[in-house]
């Protein structure tokens, strides 16, 4: 790995009585794609404020860009690029102007704005629409721009909290194409937060956060490959049964996830014939999945993402206040 561009040691942060980072040590480096990937409540969002001097972390130490920071805001600040979970356009201002705005709020030169201006436009597909007021966008034309806005001061890593939340699955697709060659013009470090499995995937690097906590950090595809299994769900009219005889039978380990008898084999398809031999309750309907990240954050947190954000997602006392999601 070149040299970092995020480093993270013992990171906390602690609100009254809530735990939200719970000693986070992280080495992001130069250049990487990097995502941080959890259900609602693991602490992404408080990372990502810290990271970006707007949280005081309550102990540790966080370098971002090479300054601390705790210490050094202001270059922090003006060395990060940020895209937030709710927008932060001004709508009836036109495309260009809402990015004149922000030059001119980060002193870049005047000289140079109008041609910085017209390349991330370029970058996100809005060259066209330059002239129209943002009120005129689409939901992920407004994301685009945002991420153009967060780009314009040459940012070294650039932050994107949740970038597609709320948007269809094309969009959300249309998105990551726009991070995927951003990163070929610019020599940028970018930092995502998302509860997206699948678009976690297009990350070179993940870390799993939960419960304010890093339980596993590596490429998606060696983290599914620690998983060594199928997932395998089943629909019973006797769950508890199923439960227990899976248990007492086949020696294997079941619980609901879901709403259906959930457990890992590592051969799922030729597993199907004993499970229907040795089982006497009426299995309905049998699913199969190769692992995925989901499963890599089962086999650490012991819950599926969903189950995780069904428990959890609601104790977010502001997202209630703010009808967050
Ligand atoms: N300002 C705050 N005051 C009190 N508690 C907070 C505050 N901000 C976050 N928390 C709590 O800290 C924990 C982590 O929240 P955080 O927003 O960082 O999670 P998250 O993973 O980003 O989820 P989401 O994507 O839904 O924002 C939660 O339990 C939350 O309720």
């Amino acid at each position: 790995m070149s040299e970092s561009a995020i480093q993270l040691r013992g990171l906390t942060k602690t609100f009254d009585a809530v735990e939200a980072v719970r000693g986070i040590d992280l080495d992001v480096g130069e250049g990487e794609l990097f995502g941080f990937l959890g259900p609602n409540g693991a602490g992404k969002s408080t990372t990502i404020n810290i990271l970006c001097t707007l949280t005081k972390a309550t102990s540790g130490s966080a370098v971002v860009a090479g300054h601390d920071v705790s210490v050094e805001r202001a270059a922090v600040r003006g060395r990060i690029g940020l895209v937030f979970q709710e927008p932060t356009l001004d709508t009836y201002l036109t495309a260009e102007q809402n990015l004149h705005f922000h030059g001119e709020l980060y002193g870049v030169p005047r000289a140079r704005l109008r041609e910085r201006m017209d390349d991330v436009l370029t970058m996100v597909g809005l060259s066209e629409r330059r002239k129209d007021l943002v009120q005129t966008f689409s939901g992920g034309m407004r994301r685009r721009l945002e991420i153009a806005r967060g780009l314009l001061h040459f940012p070294k890593v650039l932050f994107l909290d949740e970038p597609t939340i709320g948007l269809d699955p094309q969009t959300r697709a249309a998105i990551w194409d726009y991070v995927g060659k951003l990163r070929q013009t610019e020599d940028i470090t970018i930092f995502v937060t998302t509860h997206y499995m699948e678009e976690a995937e297009y990350c070179d690097r993940i870390a799993i956060i939960d419960g304010g906590e890093i339980v596993a950090i590596d490429t998606p595809e060696a983290l599914k490959g620690t998983i060594g299994a199928d997932r395998v769900q089943i629909h019973t009219n006797d769950d508890d049964a199923a439960i227990a005889q899976l248990g007492d039978r086949l020696g294997v380990d079941a619980a609901v996830h879901e709403g259906m008898v959930t457990f890992a084999v590592p051969q799922g398809a030729q597993f199907v014939p004993r499970l229907f031999a040795a089982l006497n309750v009426e299995i309905n309907t049998v699913t199969i999945t190769r692992p995925s990240l989901d499963d890599v954050f089962m086999a650490y947190t012991g819950r599926t993402i969903r189950d995780a954000e069904e428990s959890g997602g609601s104790q977010h006392p502001f997202r209630l206040m703010a009808g967050k999601r």
